[in-house]
């Protein structure tokens, strides 16, 4: 275990429960909560919102204010939830905190796709599911970081983070 604060980023395709679950982990580690959605700026909802997926330009500058907020928290301590779904995005994160840690919210399709639809009033179409999925790049061994399955309820999935043996773990669990 890290003597630092925690600074966690809880990661996953849309409708995972990254704000759900980020909620309920920054509450269980008293820390505080951001939501990546929130830091979009207007052009990237209206797009996302008439169905058609961000690029990696448009992912670029809302990676950076995530990553100012990672920055900001780094002695404090703080839980984000952000899609952060390839690679390079995480590693733009890691260039603003080195020391963020992961939760990857690992699910199904079905599973993530139920949810979505029985979520009403989102931005994000549940036509979008498919092309998070194939932007998806899972954990490597290298980065920091612990995946959970989803399709368990939010206290478990928490309790999973909290009760971690290291952070430094790779990948550990997937569906
Ligand atoms: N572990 C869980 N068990 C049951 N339902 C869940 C769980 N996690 C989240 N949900 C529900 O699934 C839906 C999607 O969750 P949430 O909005 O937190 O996902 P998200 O990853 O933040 O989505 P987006 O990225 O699209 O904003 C919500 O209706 C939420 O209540
Ligand atoms: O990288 C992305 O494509 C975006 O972050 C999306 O994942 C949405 O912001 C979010 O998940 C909406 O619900």
């Amino acid at each position: 275990m890290t003597s630092q604060p925690p600074l966690v980023v809880v990661m996953g395709v849309s409708g995972s429960g990254k704000s759900t679950v980020g909620a309920a982990l920054a509450q269980r580690l008293r820390v505080p909560f951001a939501d990546a959605d929130d830091f979009h700026p207007p052009a990237n909802i209206a797009k996302m919102s008439a169905g058609e997926a961000l690029d990696d330009d448009d992912r670029g500058p809302w990676l950076d204010a995530i990553g100012a907020w990672l920055h900001e928290h780094r002695e404090q301590g703080g839980v984000i939830s952000c899609s952060a779904l390839k690679r390079s995005y995480r590693d733009r994160l890691r260039e603003h905190a080195p020391d963020l840690e992961l939760l990857h919210l690992h699910g199904d399709r079905d599973v993530i796709a139920r949810r979505q639809a029985s979520r009403p009033g989102h931005f994000m179409p549940a036509s979008l599911l498919d092309s998070q999925f194939r932007t998806l790049e899972p954990l490597a061994p290298d980065e920091r970081g612990l995946v959970v399955d989803v399709d368990q309820g939010v206290d478990a999935i928490v309790d999973h983070y909290a009760t971690r043996t290291t952070s430094t773990t790779t990948p550990e669990e997937t569906a």
